[in-house]
């Protein structure tokens, strides 16, 4: 018998939904951040549909035991993988087994080195300042502070900018035919009434995996952004560059030009080929779109933050360069942080354990039988649930959890052994040999676009109630018009 059923659980499990329909149905991270005020960072909860419990953890000891030393033990869990599959595509984000990780991260790794990313810099600032120019336009026409869904704004920087380094691909400042199919399918892919018909496939699969072989309509339209990749615009990337990298006309270490070449040597079938460009566009801008939109947004509700970064970037006295960008905004780097820490793009991350394993815990849990464990015994099959947003919003570690408040970032942070070993001390980009591989360029993006953004605008709260949800990335709905799918009003001025 797994010792995971001695573990702490929280009251209220519904006989149905187990404790999965609270944690969706709350703000996100919420159940967590409660049930771990109340029982520690390591418990269990009940699994909708009667599947087996979930074990909870919260402990930084155990999660960077399973991601940085045993992360091949702990594939992402048979919910998980086959949204992966259906969101991005079978590609880097979805292939299991050490070997076949390794031999694929091998593959793509040197097109996000920092030398390559510094080599792009200057395509990715042409490719933000087209889609800036378009807003700027737009912003003029309006007469008193223009009221502009930022995620809009962002997903066309983020997917011009992926375009055009990425993938050789000229997206048009996000005005292309191509581009608008696929930020169209973005929009629809998010909306509540899927939302709900999404969580409950999701436990149902939990319970039935077997569900997943079938066309359910509620799960394959959520993969409508990669349908709309696979089926379209991957073919134009191939075609106009196959003969060029074959005839060994393009040498640069893009990504598009590094999985051609392995195409044409065997290493990667046609159908690979299309799955990797569906994860690396689907994956590449998705996560920086909202990150980008929360920063606005916090920044028009905190005008004195906005007003103390635009004075760095000022006394900067020059464009950024790559250099500056990597180490003379110091403050810059804090905004980015603090909105990860509120904002984790991905807030819950889902694993299965294959062997037995014991996690080691920072903070001991006690048993039911009363015994104080520091570390914990599970066994193949044990689904754990990194609760990643609720991690990052502790008050008993962050203190003003729920504050936005960049400063934390340069004075007073909690002790390091409070917090996981992932970048920025944070879960934001994961950790180990599967965090985010893209990491360098989203970082990189995101400080071009706000820059450009704060060069020219002053942002300026709306007064909008913004929801977030969870529709496997973290979702920015305004509560007044939920129907317009994902949305972050802001009102920008020009300066
Ligand atoms: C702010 C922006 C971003 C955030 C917050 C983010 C976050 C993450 C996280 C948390 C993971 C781990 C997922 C898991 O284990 O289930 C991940 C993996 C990944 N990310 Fe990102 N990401 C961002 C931007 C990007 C960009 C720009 C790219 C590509 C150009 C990218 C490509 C990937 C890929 C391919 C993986 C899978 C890596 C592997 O399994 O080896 N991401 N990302």
């Amino acid at each position: 018998k797994s010792i995971v059923q001695a573990l702490p659980v929280p009251s209220g499990a519904e006989w149905v939904w187990g404790h999965e329909k609270t944690v969706f149905m709350k703000e996100p991270g919420r159940a967590c951040r409660e049930w771990i005020h109340i029982h520690g960072l390591t418990f269990k909860i009940k699994a909708a549909f009667r599947a087996p419990d979930v074990l909870v953890l919260g402990d930084p000891l155990g999660i960077t035991h399973i991601l940085q030393k045993k992360v091949y033990d702990y594939p992402h869990s048979e919910v998980v993988r086959p949204r992966v599959a259906r969101l991005l595509g079978q590609g880097l984000g979805w292939v299991e087994g050490e070997a076949e990780h390794k031999r694929m991260r091998h593959m793509v790794s040197p097109s996000f080195s920092h030398e390559n990313i510094k080599a792009m810099s200057q395509d990715i600032a042409v490719a933000s300042v087209q889609v800036i120019d378009n807003l700027t336009l737009e912003v003029q026409g309006s007469s008193d502070g223009a009221l502009i869904n930022v995620l809009d704004w962002t997903a066309k920087a983020t997917l011009n900018v992926i375009g055009r380094v990425v993938f050789l691909h000229d997206f048009q400042g996000g005005n292309s035919d191509d581009a608008q199919l696929i930020l169209n399918a973005r929009r629809r892919g998010v909306g509540p009434v899927l939302q709900y018909a999404g969580f409950l496939t999701l436990m149902l699969l939990r319970r039935f995996p077997i569900l997943n072989k079938l066309p359910i309509s509620a799960i394959q339209s959520q993969g409508l952004a990669k349908t709309v990749i696979q089926s379209g615009v991957a073919h134009e990337m191939i075609r106009r560059n196959e003969a060029l990298v074959a005839n060994k006309q393009l040498q640069q270490k893009d990504l598009l030009t590094r999985l051609l070449s392995a195409h044409s040597t065997g290493k990667l079938s046609h159908e690979e080929l299309l799955e990797q460009i569906s994860t690396f566009v689907v994956s590449g801008h998705e996560t920086t779109t909202q990150t980008l939109g929360f920063t606005v947004f916090e920044l028009a509700r905190h005008p004195v933050v906005q007003e103390r970064l635009r004075t760095e970037l000022a006394e900067l006295g020059h464009e950024p360069t790559y250099d500056d960008f990597q180490a003379r905004l110091p403050y810059l780097d804090a905004v980015l942080k603090e909105t990860l820490r509120l904002y984790p793009g991905l807030p819950y991350m889902e694993r299965t354990a294959i062997r037995a394993d014991v996690i080691p815990l920072r903070e001991p849990v006690r048993l039911s039988s009363g015994e104080l464990i520091s570390a914990l015994p599970v066994l193949p099959g044990q689904v754990v649930l990194i609760p990643i947003i609720a991690i990052q919003r502790l008050d008993a570690v962050w203190k003003d959890a729920d504050t936005f408040r960049p400063d934390r970032w340069l004075h007073d942070l909690p002790p390091s052994e409070a917090l996981c070993t992932g970048w920025a001390n944070t879960l934001a980009f994961s950790d180990g040999p599967r965090s985010c591989i893209g990491i360098r360029l989203a970082i990189y993006q995101y400080k071009v676009i706000l820059t450009q953004m704060m060069d020219r605008f002053r942002f300026v709260d709306s007064g909008a109630d913004i929801m977030l949800k969870v529709s496997s990335s973290l979702q920015a709905w305004d509560s007044a018009a939920i129907e317009k799918g994902p949305c972050i009003p802001v009102r920008y001025e020009l300066l």
